[in-house]
């Protein structure tokens, strides 16, 4: 990618926009980590559209991720996550939250990897549950111990995540500070992909 010309006095927003160049911003991570969230001032920061894919397949599927899961069962949820994950990939740049099992799926992941640069937003179990324990929307979490559940997704998922381009620390600190971060972690896998 041909780096725009950068004048001095350019801001964090413009180095990152200009890092970025015309790829998409993938979040991705357990529930709670704050994709959508933080993934939501991230895109303002930038300028560029913000689209949440569990959103997207509640708005194309008229129903919720909940009603999805209890109708046609996880596989054939995911299936539907791929295919509008995919197409929501297709016109960069955008910011895409996904859904917490999203980059999970190996073809979903593919198709994230091929398409922009990947963070993943990285949380221990403590603050992923302070947040979650607050709505009862997760259908993975209906289980009877749901804090065990979510502590062996982690088990099981964070190896995964780890092949996310960048990796940032989502800790208790205001949301503009994380989208700050995640900007700082662009222009870093920027530089560091140019040096010699
Ligand atoms: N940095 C933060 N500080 C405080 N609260 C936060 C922070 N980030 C997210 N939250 C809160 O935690 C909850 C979960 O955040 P969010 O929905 O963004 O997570 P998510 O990663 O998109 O989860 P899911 O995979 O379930 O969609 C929300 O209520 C949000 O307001
Ligand atoms: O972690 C997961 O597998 C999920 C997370 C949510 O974002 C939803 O996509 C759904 O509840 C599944
Ligand atoms: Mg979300």
């Amino acid at each position: 990618m041909s780096d725009p010309v950068l004048k001095v006095g350019d801001t964090l927003k413009d180095r990152a926009r200009a890092a970025l160049g015309s790829r998409n911003l993938i979040l991705v991570g357990l529930m709670g980590a704050g994709k959508s969230s933080v993934g939501r001032i991230v895109a303002h920061q930038l300028g560029i559209p913000f689209i949440d894919s569990d959103v997207e397949i509640e708005r194309v599927s008229r129903m919720t991720i909940s009603e999805l899961f209890a109708a046609y069962g996880e596989d054939e949820f995911r299936a539907l996550e791929t295919r509008v994950i995919k197409r929501l990939l297709k016109n960069g740049p955008r910011v895409v939250s996904t859904g917490g099992g999203a980059f999970i799926n190996d073809r979903t992941r593919k198709h994230i990897k091929k398409s922009g640069l990947s963070v993943w937003l990285k949380a221990d179990l403590e603050v992923l549950w302070e947040r979650v324990s607050k709505r009862d929307t997760r259908p993975l979490l209906k289980t009877e111990n749901p804090k065990q559940t979510l502590e062996n997704l982690m088990n099981a998922r964070y190896p995964i995540y780890a092949e996310a381009d960048i990796t940032v620390l989502s800790r208790d600190v205001r949301k503009e500070v994380m989208a700050d971060e995640v900007l700082k972690a662009v222009i870093e896998a920027q530089t560091e992909s140019t040096l010699p």
